[in-house]
């Protein structure tokens, strides 16, 4: 994971300053550790002033071994619910570096969050910060970004087909740094990929609904029965439940995100109501939403990456391969990242 500039001791709040740490198996302790601490109190208040966790980047300063909001870091704005918690831009008092943090509830803290995040190193892939337990909440702190794919579908209505294939082919490089690494995303949406200043790079975030793969590329999670993630992005082996979930389920919601920047709605709820489960169980792949006046070869993505057979969808790098073909085909880039407003697709 690199280098930790504070790892703190046990579970009491005791901090002890280290220079250097390997945080990797540390941090996955300390993340089982807060589970079981919360297992352990369930149905007690947890003690408001726990204050442990880890910190990895420098310009985040804890002082008097805590680091707690309001006395070490401010909230400087609200930004969005990720999953499961509430995200602010913070700013750290002493340093005054601004970064993201994400307050949960512990008792809907996933340790995979912080573990499987904490395995990746991409430029496609946003930072983790650090992870820090503050009473009854964990708060993760990552690099703050300009927003995200999602809220500039809002602002434009839908975006160009040339910036919508730019955008996917760097979701498509994330998924095979995440596939490299044995991280199952599942919840691949325009929300949760956030953007650079200039709206050029991509970066993933929010691996509240990650789970860790074994080497044939299967969910190492037993958790079959709860659904996560979003419902209109949800791959079929999914929402059946199926035992064999794997890397695929990402690659569908890929595509999900696709047709979402493309016509500027929801994959299915142009033509069903919730719940979608079902439909998406027992109806064929949403291809009718492909727009009619989009690239033979922006269609050819859709197609491969919207199997429903986990085995006859195209993985991220074969994906990534015609995703950038396409991308050729209709020029490259060249829009204007925040151009104009173009109305969202209606129903023909
Ligand atoms: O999982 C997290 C852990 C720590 C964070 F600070 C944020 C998230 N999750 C998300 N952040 C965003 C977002 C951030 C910044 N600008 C626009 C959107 C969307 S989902």
């Amino acid at each position: 994971v690199g280098n930790c500039s504070l790892a703190l001791a046990g579970l009491r709040g005791s901090v002890s300053q280290e220079d250097r740490c390997y945080a990797g198996p540390f941090c996955k302790d300390f993340c089982k550790d807060v589970e079981r601490d919360v297992r352990e109190k369930e149905g007690e208040v947890s003690e408001t002033d726990t204050n442990e966790g880890l910190i990895f980047n420098v310009n985040i300063q804890p002082v008097n071994h805590e680091y707690k909001e309001g006395k070490d870091y401010s909230l400087c704005k609200s930004i969005n619910t990720g999953s499961y918690g509430e995200v602010h831009s913070v700013q750290d008092n002493r340093t005054h570096f601004k970064f993201g943090a994400k307050k949960i509830l512990l008792k809907s803290f996933s340790s995979e969050e912080v573990g499987t995040w904490s395995a990746l190193k991409s430029p496609r892939v946003v930072e983790l910060f650090g992870v820090i337990r503050e009473g009854p909440y964990v708060v993760l702190f990552m690099d703050l970004k300009a927003g995200s794919v999602g809220q500039l579908i809002k602002e434009r209505g839908r975006l160009p087909e040339d910036l919508a294939l730019h955008y996917h082919c760097q979701v498509l490089e994330a998924l095979e740094h995440l596939l490299k690494r044995r991280v199952l995303h599942l919840d691949i949406k325009a929300d949760n990929v956030l953007l650079s200043e200039d709206g050029r790079d991509t970066f993933l975030c929010d691996f509240g609904h990650s789970e860790r793969m074994d080497i044939g590329g299967q969910s190492l999670s037993a958790s079959q029965g709860d659904l996560k993630g979003t419902e209109t992005h949800m791959a079929p082996e999914i929402v059946k439940g199926e035992t064999r979930r794997g890397a695929k389920a990402d690659v569908w919601s890929s595509c999900c995100m696709l047709l979402h920047m493309l016509n500027g709605c929801q994959p299915w709820t142009r033509y069903y109501s919730r719940p979608l489960y079902f439909k998406i169980a027992n109806e064929p792949p949403p291809l009718r939403e492909i727009p009619p006046d989009c690239s033979p070869f922006t269609a050819d993505v859709i197609k491969v990456g919207l199997q429903k057979e986990p085995t006859k969808r195209a993985s991220a790098s074969e994906l990534k391969g015609r995703a950038a073909r396409a991308l050729r085909e209709v020029g490259g880039l060249s829009s204007p990242i925040r151009g104009s407003y173009k109305e969202p697709l209606q129903i023909d």
